[in-house]
């Protein structure tokens, strides 16, 4: 827990975003419309907030909190902000590259300020990677943004909705890559983070992990694919040696079904594409992104720019609430877990 008597609540950090995007959008209109036992610290342009709040017709009272580390609870309406300040005046839906280093920045100070105990979790709204790439800096994701920062050797990126968990073994990797980055040490250190986060931060005593092959029919015994008999069953079979309760490889398009589901507490998969379209079509707009295996608490929204409802009042915050509880619940469980 972050070192600050103001309160016995958690203090979350909620970077803006792409400005451009709906994340301003969405912070504003999320943080005017419900009450949280927290405490929120925005990392973002205040003049930007001012602005979109307008724009939206919405009534928020912005505080900057200037050189003051900490914040009192949250009341709906307030919104406390750390500012930092744009480039560039932001036109809602106009992507503007020299407002990157800007969006960078939130997530720098964001880690940071994790990694230093001055807040005990961060909430990301989306950020756009292409303007990000732009700079000429690869920016392929906050999960890999913040595994670097951290110094974490392996970390996972698992979407969650009532329903469902899903976990990836691979990222942001282009599709032509996928097959090489799935090895025994890339799935052995998915599978170990995934499980001990299941443990500690979903209280799940022994989860049931359903694992995805790799090619269609988990490839055929052999005839549509060898990953599966080379390199992903002898590694689940190695694990489950190790007391893992694994379920697979099974069929991806089966997998997916309520006779598997049901009683499973995780499917995961072998690449981005394999795994969250399912679990978006199941609950896009109110499911969370949980990157497991950091060292701090990082949760974000299941969508991303939605460029063309920035300023529109059209953005639904479904998502960006049920981020910002996660974060809150993972941050009162870690104040148990360290008493
Ligand atoms: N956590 C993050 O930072 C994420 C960022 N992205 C980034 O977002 C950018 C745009 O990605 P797209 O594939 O176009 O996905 P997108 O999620 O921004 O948009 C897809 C469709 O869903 C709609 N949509 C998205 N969020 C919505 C919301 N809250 N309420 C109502 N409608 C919503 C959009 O209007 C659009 O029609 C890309 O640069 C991508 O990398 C994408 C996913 C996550
Ligand atoms: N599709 C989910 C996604 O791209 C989120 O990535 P990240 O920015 O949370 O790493």
């Amino acid at each position: 827990m972050a070192n600050n008597t103001a309160g016995s609540f958690p203090i979350i950090a909620i970077t803006s975003g792409e400005p451009a995007g709906i994340g301003p959008d969405i912070i504003l209109s999320t943080l005017t419309e419900h009450e949280f036992s927290a405490r929120f610290v925005i990392l973002a342009d205040s003049e930007l907030l001012k602005d979109r709040a307008k724009t939206l017709g919405l009534t928020a009272n912005i505080i900057c909190l200037e050189k003051q580390d900490h914040t009192i609870p949250h009341k709906k309406g307030d919104i406390h902000v750390s500012p930092i300040t744009l480039a560039q005046k932001t036109i809602a839906g106009t992507l503007d590259v020299a407002n990157s280093p800007y969006v960078l920045e939130t997530l720098k100070q964001a880690g940071e300020g994790c990694i230093n105990q001055k807040f005990d979790a961060i909430v990301t709204p989306p950020v756009h990677k292409g303007i990000l790439c732009e700079t000429g800096v690869h920016f392929s994701g906050h999960t890999e943004f913040f595994q670097a920062q951290c110094q974490s050797p392996h970390v996972v990126m698992m979407l969650a909705t009532e329903a469902m968990k899903v976990a990836l073994v691979t990222t942001h990797l282009p599709l032509k890559d996928v097959s090489a980055a799935i090895t025994e040490k890339s799935i052995s250190l998915v599978v170990k983070a995934l499980n001990k986060d299941l443990q500690e931060k979903f209280n799940i005593k022994h989860p049931k992990i359903l694992v995805c092959g790799l090619n269609p029919h988990a490839g055929e015994d052999g005839h549509l694919g060898m990953e599966e008999i080379n390199v992903i069953i002898p590694t689940l079979n190695k694990l489950r040696q190790e007391g893992l309760n694994l379920i697979g490889p099974l069929p991806a398009d089966t997998l997916f079904t309520p006779k598997y589901l049901d009683d499973a507490d995780c499917a995961l998969a072998m690449y981005h594409d394999q795994g969250l379209p399912v679990l978006k079509y199941s609950g896009f707009g109110n499911a969370v992104n949980i990157t497991l295996g950091l060292p701090i608490i990082r949760t974000s929204v299941d969508h991303g720019t939605a460029i063309d409802l920035a300023g529109t009042g059209k953005a639904n915050n479904g998502s960006l609430k049920v981020a910002i509880q996660h974060a809150i619940n993972m941050a009162n469980n870690a104040k148990k877990f360290s008493k």
